[in-house]
């Protein structure tokens, strides 16, 4: 049973689980850079060349040596990147394009629009436009090395793949990248009462957490796996988190990387306690290790976080908005860890001031759903622990201490993982 007093604060529910979470990942899976987006370097990566690894035309034109007018070679092929060039000697030019690699001996590229060929001299001769700065040394050549030494840190470990980063990656000359697999997520909502689709009848909820949970994982780093879904017995939830922790829930098809990938088992209602909550005899009759029973937090106070075997499992309360209140505040926390993250307890947090009174809970920490705007931090509304509208229009969860944050004072934010998706924050608030 969940004690509001024994339950541990919302900050040290997170330390427990970035401890736990770190000492779970395992390593770290070569991946090629494009499946690289988006995960955890275990190692940093160091560029394997210099970048460029030679000079380069920065401009079609010409690349010249000595003073001009110049000789032009005759073109043997329309001029590429591919077919490097030959050194000039003094007096000639040869025809570049942008990226051509430029030899010995070259003074500048002058650019095709500031040069004129005629045909002189039983060849064609080049000369330059009177006005043009193209003659300065080394204009228009990137010389080699510019971005980038060889051996140089490029991506720093602990740091995300990020689209740009896999770029960097690749013309550094990688093709496979030292990142941590997604942790792998299984999602087993229990509860007779929930259906899928429909109006709910009498004694019925719609399930709130199957159409959601997986997308705010992804958004979190994460993959779900599986979804189960089961009634409110102890046998049946026993039997779905051993299944779990075995990875019997991972696909036959699943990669190397998935299956290597650490795992968080989510399990939704049945935290509470009573004679009808299955979660804890679950665990119990499993033998898995009880990390936080309870959190001095509203919504979400009956959170669990347990060990299983390899695996950790999070027990989100059935109410809605305690059971985000349990993903996004601890949840999170987890999933960053197996990613890789370091100090994981530490993501996704931000900082704002309050427009106007964030009221607190009577005990312990408060989640309230948040909008960020001009005037600053407001509360969203509807932030009953069974409600959900409150947090469909919140771009944070602000943390409220007992007895509330006064209008203008700072208030410690979660950002919604999802807040990028609607893409109208305002972040100067
Ligand atoms: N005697 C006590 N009762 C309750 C306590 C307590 O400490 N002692 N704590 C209350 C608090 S706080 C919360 S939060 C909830 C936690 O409930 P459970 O995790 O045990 O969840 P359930 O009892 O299964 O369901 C609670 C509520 O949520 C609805 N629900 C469940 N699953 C879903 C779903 N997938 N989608 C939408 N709604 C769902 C369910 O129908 C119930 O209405 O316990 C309080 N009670
Ligand atoms: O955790 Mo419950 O959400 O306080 O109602």
């Amino acid at each position: 049973m969940t004690d509001q007093h024994a339950a541990t604060t919302l900050a040290d529910a997170r330390r427990r689980a970035a401890a736990a979470a770190v000492a779970l990942r395992g390593p770290a899976v070569p991946t090629p850079p494009r499946r690289a987006v988006g995960r955890v370097l275990a190692e940093p990566v160091l560029s394997r060349t210099p970048i460029p690894h030679a000079a380069t035309s920065a401009m079609d034109g010409w690349a010249v040596a000595g003073p001009g007018p110049w000789r032009l070679r005759p073109a043997e092929a329309a001029p590429s990147p591919a077919q490097p060039p030959t050194s000039p000697a003094d007096g000639e030019a040869v025809a570049v394009v942008t990226g051509s690699p430029i030899p010995a001996g070259v003074d500048s590229v002058l650019r095709a629009e500031h040069g004129t060929v005629r045909a002189e001299y039983g060849g064609d001769s080049l000369h330059a436009d009177p006005t043009t700065g193209d003659l300065a040394a080394g204009r228009h050549i990137r010389p080699a090395g510019a971005e980038a030494a060889a051996g140089e840190t490029l991506l720093a470990a602990g740091s995300v793949v990020t689209p740009a980063a896999a770029a960097v990656a690749a013309v550094a000359g990688h093709d496979l990248l030292p990142v941590r697999p997604a942790p792998q997520v299984t999602l087993i909502c229990t509860g007779e009462e929930v259906i899928t689709a429909g109006l709910p009848g009498p004694g019925q909820v719609r399930d709130a957490f199957e159409v959601s949970v997986p997308a705010a994982v992804e958004a979190m780093g994460g993959r779900t796996a599986a979804v189960r879904r089961i009634g409110d017995a102890v046998e049946p939830l026993v039997e779905a988190l051993a299944a779990a922790a075995h990875g019997e829930e991972r696909p036959g098809e699943a990669t190397d990387a998935e299956r290597a990938a650490p795992q968080l088992i989510l399990t939704t209602g049945g935290t509470a306690g009573s004679a009808a909550d299955a979660l804890h005899p679950a665990l119990e009759q499993l033998g898995a290790e009880l990390l936080v029973d309870g959190i001095a937090m509203r919504p979400g106070h009956p959170t669990v976080l347990a060990r299983l075997g390899d695996s950790l499992v999070v027990g989100m309360p059935g109410n809605p908005l305690a059971g985000f209140a349990a993903l996004l505040g601890l949840g999170g926390v987890v999933l960053d860890g197996l990613a890789g993250h370091e100090r994981p307890e530490d993501r996704r947090l931000g900082a704002g001031r309050a427009a106007e009174e964030l009221p607190g809970a009577r005990r312990g920490t408060r989640l309230l759903p948040v909008i960020l705007d001009r005037a600053g931090v407001v509360p969203a509304g509807r932030d009953g622990s069974a409600m959900l509208r409150g947090l469909a229009a919140a771009d944070a969860l602000a943390e409220v201490p007992a007895g509330g944050v006064a209008a203008g004072s700072p208030a410690r934010l979660h950002l919604l993982p999802w807040t990028a998706d609607r893409g109208e924050a305002a972040w100067d608030a």
